[in-house]
């Protein structure tokens, strides 16, 4: 499989998710902004939701879908690739020396719950009756757990030339990008396809980047969100790294407002077909300040880009890359319904092909004027999956489609 995407709309092939697990049961009232969700979701109704939309992406596309879970457990099979993985999430708590005696303790399906999950002490405290840390509340976490995981757009992003491997900015979400990483750099079905782009010298980096933000304009243009998440030293990085590689020709950093319902460029909007884009209202209008990051030469296998403000909307430069340009607004342009419906991520669907899109049956006014478009609307039920406020974009990670 060739781990690059030239499109956002290309007929899905392949496409990773993750089934939402137990690490949803750990959110409470008292963590769950800190582990960005809005509420306290219902576990099973969300995962028949989540199957909803697995069985439909299937069912309309023939495309495969991979689990998460499946991937990590053919991959922490390998003893070496576990041991790091445990010791680096209980690193986290200052437990790391705890790493032998548990791995001796859990079976391989146990690892992964507590890789994705977490654990807390008290749970460990039945496989090691031994384990007298005073200190250790019983509720505490020793391995935090990655309730996000089933947004598994964020922690990694594919382009024309290459992988990015996200590196998270808020602390509940930053071993998600070390588990995506271990699997595509070690699952025999990705590792020889993975053209790494992002991060390029090992594997800490302070800056960060998150892969909403990352949205294929065409084979030679990529836009790239300057927002909460994702921050200039990483853009500037990722630009380098993809115009040395010479596919993409064009990278655009586009300024958000840093607020939480514009949290990435994929929440402001989305591209269902060669020539039309689904967007907030007036979002391409506002002053979305944009940059472009352009080749200027490679001497001495020194690579030197130029990066140039453009004093224009980011319609003007979407019309520029985008030939014909047809633009729809989410809930039709309406101010109130657009506001609602941006809250659960109604410009954030998700093209499983030109003009067919797979969308919350929340959105119920934007899914209208998609369907006066002429676009073919599939919808999820939506209860549940959205309190972690996300969208369909948000919760798939496509690892192939049809060339455009
Ligand atoms: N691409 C996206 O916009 N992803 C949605 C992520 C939602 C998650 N609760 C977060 O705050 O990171």
């Amino acid at each position: 499989m060739n781990l690059r995407l030239n499109s956002e709309f290309g007929t899905l092939k392949a496409v990773l998710m993750h089934r939402p697990g137990k690490e949803i049961d750990r959110l409470t009232p008292y963590n769950k902004s800190m582990l960005l969700f809005e509420d306290v979701p219902y576990l099973e109704a969300m995962q028949r939701e989540h199957d909803v939309f697995t069985d439909l992406i299937k069912h309309s596309t023939g495309a495969t879908v991979y689990r998460l879970r499946e991937l990590l457990m053919q991959v922490i099979s390998d003893k070496v690739i576990l041991e790091n993985l445990m010791k680096d999430a209980l690193s986290k708590s200052g437990m790391s020396h705890l790493s032998d005696e548990i791995l001796g303790r859990l079976s391989t399906a146990e690892c992964a719950t507590a890789l994705t999950a977490g654990v807390k002490v008290h749970e460990l405290k039945k496989k090691i009756p031994n384990l007298q840390r005073t200190e250790l509340l019983d509720y505490a976490f020793i391995i935090p757990p990655s309730p996000n995981l089933y947004f598994q757009r964020d922690p990694i992003a594919l382009t024309p030339g290459g992988v990015v491997f996200s590196s998270m900015k808020m602390e509940g979400r930053k071993r998600e990008a070390d588990l995506l990483r271990t699997i595509f750099e070690n699952h025999p079905e990705f590792k020889d396809h993975v053209n790494r782009v992002f991060p390029i010298n090992g594997h800490e980096n302070p800056a960060s980047i998150e892969g909403g933000d990352i949205i294929v304009l065409s084979k030679k243009a990529v836009a790239i969100g300057n927002s909460e998440r994702t921050d200039e030293k990483a853009i500037y990085h990722v630009a380098k790294s993809l115009l040395a590689e010479g596919t993409v020709e064009r990278v655009y950093e586009v300024h958000l407002p840093k607020k939480r319902q514009y949290m990435h460029l994929d929440t402001v909007f989305t591209i269902l077909d060669e020539n039309l884009v689904l967007t907030y209202p007036d979002a391409l209008n506002a002053v979305l300040q944009t940059s472009l990051y352009t080749l200027k030469e490679i001497q001495d296998d020194k690579v030197h880009i130029k990066r140039q403000i453009l004093n224009e909307s980011l319609l003007t430069v979407l019309e520029r890359e985008i030939p014909h340009l047809e633009i729809l607004h989410t809930a039709d342009g309406n101010p109130d319904y657009a506001m609602r419906e941006q809250w659960f991520d109604g410009a954030n669907v998700f093209a499983i092909g030109p003009r067919r899109v797979i969308s919350y049956n929340r959105n119920i006014y934007t899914n209208r004027a998609l369907r006066d478009m002429g676009v073919e609307v599939l919808e999820i039920p939506s209860s549940e999956l959205s309190r972690g406020l996300g969208g369909p974009r948000c919760m798939t990670m496509p690892l192939s489609r049809s060339k455009i």
